[in-house]
């Protein structure tokens, strides 16, 4: 799969389908595991890995267990369950606010469907703040301690924001050591990025979804710039299904 002239190999890897997000509900920092069926797709990643020969040499995860199993998961089927691992709450999902523990559907049919696209679609809009005594708030997690002013609510932008740092200072030079870096994260965390490396405006970006467990492959130029604009999902049909099915949510 791979091309001369693309000095960078990077993978994108959504974790498998969660609990939550079988149950229909906003997920964000709440720390839900996988259904049989995420973990399923997250070997499938692994296989899908081994079958177009991209060996990761190194691993960056969010603090969620969603995105650590999957990874776990898929290294372990590709045999590279050993390679280093970087963990960051900057990879985290995007802190869904008050949303967070919410049916969407219900959501949709409370609000209507603007006030529901805005709040899970667009760049710059983010949902009310979830209160530190909220049974879904993530406030006095011992995982968050070091971070200064952790979010009680993000929109893509804020999460674009804090992701970035993480991206020049942790991913980049990984790249740039010539490592493969598989970078197993969520929905919108990997939405940022991608909006990063294509240059998606902030308008279009609310038409881009990503599927469960599929990985998307990067490789990238000096500049590190895409060689294929949104990269290579490596099983592009189950891709398009399921981006399918997310773009849906909230539909009844
Ligand atoms: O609930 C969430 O945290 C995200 C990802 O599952 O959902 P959405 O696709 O609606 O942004």
């Amino acid at each position: 799969m791979a091309t001369e002239s693309a000095p960078y190999k990077l993978v994108l890897l959504r974790h498998g389908q969660s609990d939550w997000n079988e149950k229909n509900l906003f997920t964000g920092w709440v720390d839900v595991d996988l259904t049989d069926k995420g973990r399923e797709e997250a070997v499938r990643g692994g296989e899908l890995l081994v079958e177009k020969g991209i060996a990761p040499d190194v691993l960056h995860t969010s603090l969620l267990r969603r995105a650590i199993t999957t990874a776990h998961l898929a290294l372990d089927r590709a045999d590279r369950h050993w390679i280093p691992v970087k963990r960051s709450w900057r990879l985290n999902e995007r802190h869904y606010g008050a949303l967070q523990g919410k049916d969407k559907t219900q959501v949709r049919e409370e609000y209507g469907d603007e006030q529901f696209m805005t709040w899970r679609r667009s760049y710059d809009v983010p949902p009310p703040e979830l209160d530190d005594s909220d049974q879904y708030s993530q406030a006095g997690d011992p995982r968050y301690a070091d971070v200064q002013d952790a979010p009680r609510t993000e929109c893509l932008k804020d999460v674009l924001d804090r992701f970035m740092p993480y991206w020049e200072q942790e991913i980049v030079p990984d790249l740039q050591a010539g490592r493969t870096v598989l970078v197993a994260a969520h929905g919108n965390s990997l939405r940022a990025l991608v909006k990063h490396l294509d240059g998606i405006s902030d308008d279009d970006i609310a038409a881009l979804n990503i599927p469960t467990g599929i990985p998307l492959y990067y490789e990238l130029d000096e500049d590190l710039r895409p060689v294929v604009a949104g990269g290579q999902y490596l099983d592009p049909e189950a891709a398009a299904s399921s981006i399918q099915a997310v773009a849906n949510q909230g539909k009844k």
